[in-house]
């Protein structure tokens, strides 16, 4: 009966996970799924969580259905976080936006809409990209194509090439953008190439998805949100996937939320209508808990700034590390050079291994990264970081 279904060759990313559990080498240490651990190595359930879901636990409430955009609270949270408290695209109710089942349900809300709506139209995600963008959108039947983005010899954007080949796109073809902390290189545009970029999508009258994971993880809230801000000044036409999972540290509860910037509120209202079907006939509503949670923290002045420091404590942390690692594998073969390790913002470094090399990280050292030699630098902290860079050092002397 099924002997014709495919075995499915596992998940690039979280097929690492499995592999790092079952690893008995007692130093391990996972650096390949886009999780921030702490200090101690530990998920951390961050202060402002905690005060809602005492809030949410006593006294306790019925869980009835949610309607099928969500809490309003949590679709109001990711358009302030996104667009800018009182941005005038809000007051303008320009913007259909609903709460989704974490960037991944963005996604694929998202790439549904297109596929519906825009049916000519093809999405090209940068080379390379979130493994996960591919499937997404091939699973939703949208074609897609990629554009060159990171010259591995230089680790640096092949900026150029990247803007000549948007160019050449054809009239409502979607580009699948990281506004920041690029994934899997780390690796931004600066405000001047967004300014560029973004104007060439608006002659060509191209749509942007911008797919944000990580807002607050690269410099700041606001300027992590700069791509999306400036294509609204512009007028573009603007998808928005964000996901609450990395910086309010709630993976399992999926949280994220998908928003969609439309010319007219009268557009906003058919968008964000057919959006709600669009749920409907996925998964129906989203979940209840973790969308009190966001409601309650991001909704609330205090929780929110008090969530705002957690957010920048996590980015902090993080770019320590880098530092610290660049210096130690600096000292370790100074005939290489590190320089990308701090050039790059957010949870990932590309840091360009060979298959060889990852391969023997993961045999020799417990050192997991991803086979795309993305390493997730949220998983170092100073009991590990000298070991990794001298696992590195070892295997970079193939
Ligand atoms: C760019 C990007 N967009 C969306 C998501 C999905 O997030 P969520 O809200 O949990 O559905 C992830 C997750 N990335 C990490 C985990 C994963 O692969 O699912 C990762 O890259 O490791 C991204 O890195």
């Amino acid at each position: 009966m099924f002997e014709r279904v495919d075995y499915y060759a596992g998940d690039p990313i979280l097929g690492l996970v499995d592999k790092f559990v079952a690893d008995s080498n007692p130093n391990k240490v996972n650096l390949g799924i886009g999780i921030y651990y702490d200090e101690d190595s530990k998920l951390p359930v961050l202060e402002c969580v905690k005060t809602a879901e005492q809030r949410i636990a006593d006294p306790i409430s019925p869980r009835p259905y949610l309607p099928m955009a969500g809490l309003p609270g949590h679709r109001l949270a990711c358009q302030n976080l996104l667009f800018g408290q009182d941005a005038a695209v809000l007051q303008e109710k320009r913007v259909a936006t609903i709460a989704t089942l974490g960037g991944s349900g963005a996604l694929k809300v998202g790439a549904e809409f297109i596929h519906e709506w825009f049916p000519a139209s093809k999405c090209y995600v940068s080379d390379p990209t979130w493994s996960n963008h591919i499937a997404i959108f091939e699973g939703s039947d949208v074609e897609v194509g990629t554009y060159p983005y990171y010259d591995t010899a230089t680790s640096s954007i092949k900026f150029d090439e990247m803007l000549a080949f948007i160019a050449k796109l054809n009239k409502h073809d979607v580009v699948l953008l990281h506004p920041c902390c690029h994934n899997p290189t780390g690796m931004d545009l600066t405000h001047a190439q967004w300014d560029e970029l973004l104007d060439i999508m608006k002659q060509h009258e191209l749509i942007a998805f911008m797919d944000i994971a990580y807002q607050g993880f690269g410099q700041d809230m606001d300027h992590d949100a700069y791509a999306i801000r400036k294509a609204v000044a512009l007028g573009l036409p603007v998808f928005v996937s964000n996901s609450f999972s990395k910086n309010l540290s709630l993976y399992g509860e999926r949280v994220g939320g998908l928003s969609v910037v439309c010319p007219t509120a009268e557009e906003a209202e058919r968008v964000f209508g057919q959006l709600n079907y669009a749920v409907r006939r996925i998964y129906t509503s989203p979940p209840s808990h973790g969308g009190r949670v966001v409601d309650i923290v991001m909704n609330d002045e205090a929780l929110h700034q008090q969530w705002v420091g957690e957010v920048y404590g996590m980015r902090d942390r993080i770019k320590a590390m880098r530092l610290k690692l660049k210096s130690v594998l600096e000292a370790n073969v100074p005939v290489r050079n590190f320089d990308y390790i701090t050039k790059q913002n957010g949870m990932f470094s590309f840091t360009g291994l060979t298959p060889k090399q990852i391969e023997r990280l993961q045999t020799e050292f417990g050192v997991y990264i991803v086979s795309n030699s993305r390493m997730c630098m949220a998983g170092l902290n100073v009991n590990n970081v000298d070991y990794v860079a001298n696992a590195m050092a070892e295997v970079l002397k193939d």
